[in-house]
């Protein structure tokens, strides 16, 4: 983190990255002193509404964040923008996007958690644009023009007003990763009620074993088993809220939708509570690890592994059989994963996978058979690209 006064003070001539958190509530002209080199500026967490108009004197940034900020709308300056590729303004006030304000060059665009009914028709424009974050707005249809975002790969509508599912999305050549839950043409929640539910009281609740978007993990044991399930066992508690995949509920009605099967981390019981929504699992054995990394600023929508990392033809085949046989699995369950990458996937010594994650997933039973065949495309998309990237670390 760096501070103004250093900058005044000019400690940060010749810097590519500037992040500025210090309640500011005016744009620190300052920063045009490392116009000639700024490429990321992070002004999440301040209290600006605007940016000044000559702004787009920083002609080399690609990235820029204003997250947690009361801008009301995106400023029509980022569309002057000739570098500018990156944006993100999660967990503002954003009503409107004008027809200006997106620069051509934009890859990646984060507008969660904010109040966005519609998005403009020059949203069209962004042929580049690969990776688009919606959920948690109040976006009623798509703009026909979305037909021409030819690399949209990544697409996160969950949490919005749309009455239907928007059939633009059917044409879109790439696009792999899809969240839709949380919208008024969703089917309703299902209450699970015939799947094993246990009482808040009964458990005991230990160390945190992890953190998602979406709740906190822990270790438990019981007050009293009254179903017979293992003593040590870990429970996801849900926050309520909306993460930038979509609301947590919803993750926990996919994971009871999808049920049990042998790569994926086996649902015991759930908590269902007007003060508690939990999921009850078997405990993840420790020689578990992360198969992939998520994405970076660069790959944006393709996952990363680690220098080194390695498979024998045979172990790829192994891994790569298993994730088809759980994508099988969800077809036949009607749930789309909607992030199936390898960074949501452990794996152990022997290549057993065990993939997680259910933050983006979305049930579509209750759509027409065309967009059933068109949201399984899309996914087989997704498989195809983890096959890619599994076959990429093979070793002969
Ligand atoms: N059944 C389990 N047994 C042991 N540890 C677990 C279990 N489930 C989750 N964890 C731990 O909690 C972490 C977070 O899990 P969770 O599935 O909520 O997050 P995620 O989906 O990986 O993250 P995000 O939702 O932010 O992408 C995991 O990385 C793991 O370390």
């Amino acid at each position: 983190m760096h501070t103004l006064e250093q900058l005044r003070r000019g400690d940060y001539q010749g810097a590519t990255h500037l992040k500025l958190s210090e309640q500011l509530s005016e744009f620190p002209k300052e920063i045009y002193t490392l116009a000639d080199t700024l490429e990321v500026l992070d002004l999440s967490d301040n209290q600006l509404t605007e940016l000044p108009s000559d702004f787009a004197c920083l002609t080399k940034l690609r990235i820029f964040f204003a997250s947690n900020n009361p801008f009301e709308q995106v400023p029509e300056v980022l569309g002057q923008m000739p570098e500018l590729e990156m944006i993100g303004f999660k967990s503002c006030q954003i009503k409107t996007v004008s027809e200006h304000c997106l620069p051509a060059c934009t890859r990646w665009l984060i507008l969660t958690d904010n109040q966005i009914a519609a998005l403009p028709d020059a949203i069209g424009r962004l042929t580049r644009l690969e990776k688009l974050m919606l959920a948690g707005n109040a976006i009623r249809e798509l703009p026909h023009t979305f037909a021409n975002l030819t690399n949209l790969r990544l697409l996160r509508l969950a949490a919005n007003q749309l009455e239907a599912f928007p059939e633009i999305l059917l044409t879109l050549p790439q696009l792999a990763w899809l969240a839709f839950s949380g919208n008024p043409f969703c089917a309703p929640r299902d209450e699970h009620s015939d799947f094993t539910q246990v009482a808040a009281v009964d458990l005991a609740l230990h160390e945190v074993l992890g953190q998602g978007a979406s709740g906190l993990i822990s270790r438990a044991t019981w007050t009293h088993n009254g179903n017979g399930l293992a003593d040590d066992v870990a429970v996801k508690v849900y926050k309520g809220g909306i993460t930038s995949d979509g609301y947590p509920q919803d993750e926990l009605d996919a994971c009871l939708t999808v049920g049990a099967h042998e790569n994926l981390v086996k649902p015991l019981a759930h908590i269902h509570e007007p003060d508690c929504a939990a999921l009850l699992m078997a405990l993840i054995p420790a020689d578990y690890h992360n198969l992939g990394q998520p994405p970076s600023l660069v790959s944006c929508t393709r996952d990363t592994f680690t220098q080194g990392q390695s498979f024998s033809a045979e172990q790829a085949d192994f891994i790569i059989a298993q994730m088809r046989a759980v994508v099988a699995h969800l077809e036949n369950k009607q749930v789309s994963h909607g992030d199936l990458y390898a960074h949501n996937v452990l794996i152990n010594q022997d290549s057993h996978i065990l993939f997680g994650d259910f933050g983006a997933a979305s049930k579509y039973h209750h759509l027409t058979p065309a967009q059933q065949a068109g949201i399984r495309r899309m996914e087989r998309r997704a498989l195809a690209y983890f096959e890619e990237d599994i076959l990429g670390l093979v070793t002969h």
